[in-house]
């Protein structure tokens, strides 16, 4: 079954708004935040403009990921950006972005992850800092509360998005989830095995799902754990190898569990039980039902993958205007295993709801889709 693609092309929808709204305005917080020369910030305006008006140019770097991406974009050269799915424009608008500001060229900018300074700020911000303080309140609750209270922390952690942030402001927590719980999620475990989770981003999140790691790891219900990042800073805020060390040297320098959850964290990785990886499909434009062989066998491996976020969710699902209540297990058919996704909803696919919820929430007359004021946990056991 398929459903008709979210493009960029209507004016006024979601992600028209984010080519020609949230980007503009990343672009100027980037450039307040460091000193570009005139070629950067000339690179970047010829980018908005490419994006929002041109047609689609193909990359002139020679970066590692060049023929890759030539290979991804072959089809598209040449159109106008328009046309594009969100899915595919977004991911090749960062790709652009870094290349703009001189991530793979040799000279000063090399390898400078551009929103370093923002997710920075983000680690050590009001709202970081209380959920930082809150861990300490886990000690005292029982075991079951402790493990909705870590699961919840790891669903509302997604609000804390940077590239959201730009255009919807920063958010509280909602309510309970329009679908599933913390016992759907946690009854996929069964016999210790290999846990993944695939990473959103950095700074506040990354922190509760190193939360969530820690419990797996401490309750024995993983035996070990792979964290997927991205290769490459991408979407602003989304984790890389660099922010997990950041990450975790920021956590085990604070009092408090927090403390003890990164020390641990940094032991497990010692030890190998902890694995981190950066696969370069995480940076690709396309779904996980295309993703290539050597990433589906590692996969294949887990006793139980958890997907974090928005993006990761739109992958897993298909980009595309589905019936919201289309069954999660029939979209994520093709997944070679047990899975779990925690999401805050920040863009229009949505699968697997109740269609009672779906009416209530049409009724609101809110934009519950994109407004980032709803969580999802959904889960499938796999074959
Ligand atoms: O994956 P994340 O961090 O949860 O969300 C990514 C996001 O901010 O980016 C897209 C628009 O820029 C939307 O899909 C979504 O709101």
């Amino acid at each position: 079954m398929d459903a008709p693609l979210i493009t960029i092309e209507e004016p006024g929808s979601f992600a028209w708004r984010v080519f020609h709204e949230r980007h503009p305005a990343m672009i100027a917080q980037l450039c307040a935040a460091h000193p570009f020369g005139p070629d950067v910030r000339d690179a970047l305006t010829a980018l908005l403009h490419e994006t929002t008006a041109g047609v689609v140019k193909p990359l002139e770097d020679d970066a590692l990921d060049h023929d890759v991406w030539s290979a991804w974009t072959a089809e598209r050269i040449g159109r106008p950006w328009a046309e594009s799915s969100f899915l595919w424009a977004e991911s090749y608008f960062f790709r652009k972005l870094l290349a703009a500001t001189g991530f793979f060229a040799p000279g000063p900018w090399r390898g400078v992850d551009p929103f370093a300074p923002m997710k920075r700020a983000e680690l050590t911000n009001a709202a970081t800092v209380e959920t930082l303080k809150a861990l300490d309140e886990l000690a005292g609750l029982s075991s079951a509360d402790r493990d909705a209270a870590v699961v919840r922390a790891a669903v509302w952690g997604n609000q804390a998005d940077l590239a959201f942030q730009l255009s919807a402001g920063a958010g509280t927590e909602g309510a309970g989830p329009i679908s599933g719980s913390s016992e759907e999620f946690w009854s996929l475990f069964g016999e210790p095995g290999p846990v993944h989770l695939v990473a959103d981003n950095a700074a506040g999140e990354l922190s509760a799902d190193l939360v969530l790691v820690d419990r797996l790891l401490a309750t024995g219900r993983a035996e070990q754990v792979v964290l997927h990042v991205k290769p490459h800073p991408y979407y602003v805020s989304d984790a890389t190898p660099k922010d997990v060390l950041e990450v975790l040297h920021h956590l085990s320098g604070l009092p408090g569990e927090a403390g003890e959850v990164g020390r641990r964290v940094q032991d497990y990785l010692r030890e190998g039980r902890i694995e981190v990886r950066a696969h370069p499909f995480f940076c690709a434009p396309l779904d996980f039902a295309e993703m290539p062989e050597d990433l589906r066998a590692d996969f294949t491996s887990a006793a139980v993958t958890i997907f974090k976020g928005d993006l990761n969710y739109r992958r897993l699902v298909g980009d595309r205007h589905w019936p919201a209540s289309r069954p999660f297990t029939d979209s994520v058919s093709h997944f070679p295993g047990a899975l779990a996704t925690l999401r805050v909803l920040k863009s229009e696919a949505v699968v697997g709801l109740d269609p009672d919820t779906v009416a209530a929430l049409d009724a609101e007359g809110e934009p519950w889709r994109t407004k980032g004021s709803h969580a999802l946990i959904q889960t499938s056991p796999g074959e």
